[in-house]
């Protein structure tokens, strides 16, 4: 399916692209379709959310994107490359040095400090960090007086921000975020995806969000909604309400999911007539 996003995105503007994207889990009659062709591009240099109800696919969108799941059917590419065919070591490295990763649980290594962490991934691969930009996204994310900090010494709030430096000190071409706000009080969340937008306004990073948060997703450019394994809509310079309307009519204006009910109770606007 083609999305409005898919659709108006011209080719050197494109950080990662899928065509005909298929997922299926098992075979046979009890095979699951995550992803059922879904076409879609992700803008350079802009904020991308994903949003849509639980199983709907947004997961499996991130990780085939990503490279870090294979496909059943349909193509990849990130930057130029397509990732379809590549064999593992290629896209491993492709991966480490193009593709930058912020989870949900922070995912630090304890015993080592703030800084020892943020250029972790770099050691491994035996890259030097290019110490001018390290220097940028360390102070633009305001750790600098933080580097010497393990991650007990650190606020939920911070540990999420070396979350983000990490992904950023490669200066990848994409920055993946699983529901980087979701173990986040709402002070904190709204925070990193203060340094999230920062890093795609000041940086010029390109960052694809996963969130069931409407506030969250109205930090985004865009957000694509996904739904039963397909892109069923698009929606550009979203606001909390926007999304929060669009989540409640494409639940056909009964909105009893637990999903609606959580994003909802968060907006705090359980006084508003969505329920008539
Ligand atoms: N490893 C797996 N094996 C079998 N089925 C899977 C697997 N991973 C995901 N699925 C199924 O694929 C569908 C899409 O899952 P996915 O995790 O991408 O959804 P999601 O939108 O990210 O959900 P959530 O918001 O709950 O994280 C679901 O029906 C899920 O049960």
């Amino acid at each position: 399916m083609s999305t409005p996003a898919a659709q108006h995105t011209p080719d050197g503007a494109v950080a990662a692209r899928a065509r005909g994207l298929t997922k299926a889990y098992g075979s046979g009659e009890t095979a699951v379709i995550a992803l059922d062709s879904v076409d879609v591009d992700i803008a350079r240099g802009r904020f991308t959310a994903v949003m849509g109800p639980s199983g709907s696919g947004k997961s499996t969108l991130m990780h085939c994107l990503a490279g870090l799941d294979t496909v059943s059917a349909g193509q990849v590419w990130l930057g130029g490359t397509e990732i379809t065919g590549l064999r593992d070591r290629e896209l491993t490295r492709l991966r480490r040095d193009r593709v930058g990763f912020m989870f949900q649980s922070f995912n630090l290594i304890p015993t080592l400090t703030a800084a020892e962490n943020i250029t972790l991934p770099m050691d491994i691969a035996g890259r030097r960090p290019d110490e001018r930009w390290l220097k940028q996204v360390i102070d633009t994310l305001g750790l600098r007086d933080r580097l010497r900090h393990r991650p007990a010494q650190l606020s939920g709030g911070q540990q999420q921000r070396v979350a983000c430096a990490r992904a950023l000190a490669s200066r990848p071409e994409l920055i993946f975020a699983d529901e980087p706000t979701g173990n986040l009080d709402s002070r904190a969340g709204r925070e990193v995806l203060g340094f999230l937008r920062g890093a795609v306004d000041d940086l010029g990073q390109t960052v694809v969000m996963v969130t069931h948060d409407p506030g969250a997703a109205a930090h985004s450019d865009v957000v694509l909604f996904l739904a039963d394994g397909h892109i069923e809509d698009a929606m550009e310079r979203p606001t909390a309400e926007a999304v929060l309307e669009h989540m409640h009519l494409s639940t056909g204006g009964h909105p009893q999911t637990p999903w609606f009910d959580a994003v909802r109770g968060r907006l705090g606007d359980d006084d508003t007539d969505l329920e008539e």
